[in-house]
Parts: C-alpha cells; structure tokens; sequence
C-alpha cells in the first residue's frame, strides 16, 4: 500500500503510527450539531467498529474521514495529512458509502475497472467479480443490479483497491448469509494486509470480528464499547 508523503504536523501530533487522529472535532450540519469535541486515535492498521444508533452520526463522521466534510471546529488528521488537504486525504482513503457509491450506467466491469484506473492501480477484475458470483452480470449495468449485487460490487471494488484506509458504511446490510461470510472475507484480508478499517454497523457480533475495536456515537460523543460479553 503506497501512501504520499505527509505534510508537516502542526497542532495534531501527527505520526504515521495513527492512520486517523481527531482532535476537538465540531461539525455542524445545517442546524445540527453532529460531533461535539470528538478527539480520536487510531492506530495504523486497527480495525475500528462504528456504533450508533439511526441518525448518531455514523456516516458524518465517515465523510470526515474521506474528505467529504469538514470539521466545524478542531483539527484531524488521516495518516498524517490535514482533514482539510482533501486531495491528500482521498489519496489514502476509500469510502464505501452505504448505496455502494457505484456509477449506475456502467457495467460491474466497467466500475471497477474505472475505479482502479482513477488510482493508476491494475486487478485482476474478472477474479474479483467471480469471487463475489458476479460474474455472470460482468456486463450489466449497475442501475439493474439488486441491492444485495450492489454491495458485493461495492465491496469488491474496496477490496481491489485496497487504500491504506478503508471506511465501509454498512457493508451487512442487504445480503444474504453467503454475502455476509463475504464481507468478513474480503474484509479481513483488507485488514490482514495492514489496513486500516472502519466498518460502521447495527451488526457489531459481525463487525467486530474484523474489526475488534468498538467506537460508539451518542449524542454527537464518541466513547469506546465494551467487548461483546462484557
Ligand atoms: N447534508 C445534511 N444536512 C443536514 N443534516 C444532515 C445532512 N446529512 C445528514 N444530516 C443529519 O445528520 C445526522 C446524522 O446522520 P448520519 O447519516 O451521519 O447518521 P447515521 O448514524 O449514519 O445513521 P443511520 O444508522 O441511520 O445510517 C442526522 O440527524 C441527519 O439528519
């Protein structure tokens, strides 16, 4: 996994060790409040389970993360990059949103080989569509694949691209059995190989089998959960 060179660190103590770092973090949508001082550290590699109920901020701070918003108030950091360097952060990141985030007038193929293209990156993609059983709708645009064929897509395209952060939106929801053994598949790999993963999830038995670390947002506070059983 190639990572840019950092900037220099300024009020964040930044490190390559912490792939994501928070510090005071306010943001404001609108007229909401959605994080309040939210400070974090994320360890290069660690796998973090996103907790919440409906509506907690989950996918905000998500977006945060990949460059898609910006705090209101306080700093971050994403492997060492300024939240606020969005070209640098989206070098480092994928974001899997929770529709799949797919182009919906191109063909499976055709998405993932668009996305490695945009990265100057090269997979085989008939394996990777073959290892989700999507290789029968190679050729079908992604506006007529079912819910549950959207997310393995989606999914599969985070796993090609393998970014040295990865933040996945809800990646249970919509599949079967099969899928759901998938997900903890090709997430655990993407993991296994040293990066770093942010699965937000109503599923944390499953989550957190790839992604050990519990993070729970309640009232726009972010606290650790304690382990399953605890
Ligand atoms: N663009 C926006 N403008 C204003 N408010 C927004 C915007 N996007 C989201 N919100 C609000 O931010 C809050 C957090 O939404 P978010 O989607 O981050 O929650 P979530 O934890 O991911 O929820 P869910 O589990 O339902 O997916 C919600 O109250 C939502 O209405």
């Amino acid at each position: 996994m190639t990572v840019p060179d950092p900037t220099p660190a300024d009020q964040v103590v930044a490190g390559p060790e912490f792939a994501l770092q928070l510090r005071g973090v306010w943001l404001r949508l609108g007229r909401e409040v959605i994080l309040r001082g939210v400070t974090l550290d994320v360890p290069a590699g660690q796998g973090v389970t996103l907790l919440g109920e409906n509506g907690a901020g989950k996918t905000t701070l998500l977006r945060l993360f990949g460059a898609g918003l910006k705090p209101t108030r306080g700093e971050g950091r994403v492997l060492g990059f300024d939240l606020r360097d969005g070209r640098s952060v989206r070098e480092c990141v994928h974001l899997m949103p929770v529709d799949g985030g797919l182009y919906p007038d191109l063909t499976c193929e055709e998405n993932l080989n668009f996305a490695l293209t945009m990265h100057g990156q090269t997979g085989d993609v008939a394996a990777a569509l073959r290892r989700v059983d999507l290789h029968g709708a190679a050729t079908r645009r992604a506006r007529f694949l079912s819910a549950g064929m959207r997310k393995r897509l989606a999914l599969t395209r985070a796993h090609l691209l393998a970014r040295p952060v990865t933040l996945v939106d809800e990646p249970f929801a919509n599949l079967d059995d099969a899928g759901r053994q998938l997900v903890l598949n090709l997430l655990g790999e993407l993991h296994g190989a040293g990066g770093t993963l942010v699965v937000a999830a109503h599923e944390p038995e499953l989550a957190r089998q790839v992604a050990p670390r519990a993070l729970r947002l309640s009232g726009g506070v972010l606290a650790e959960a304690p382990a399953v059983g605890a």
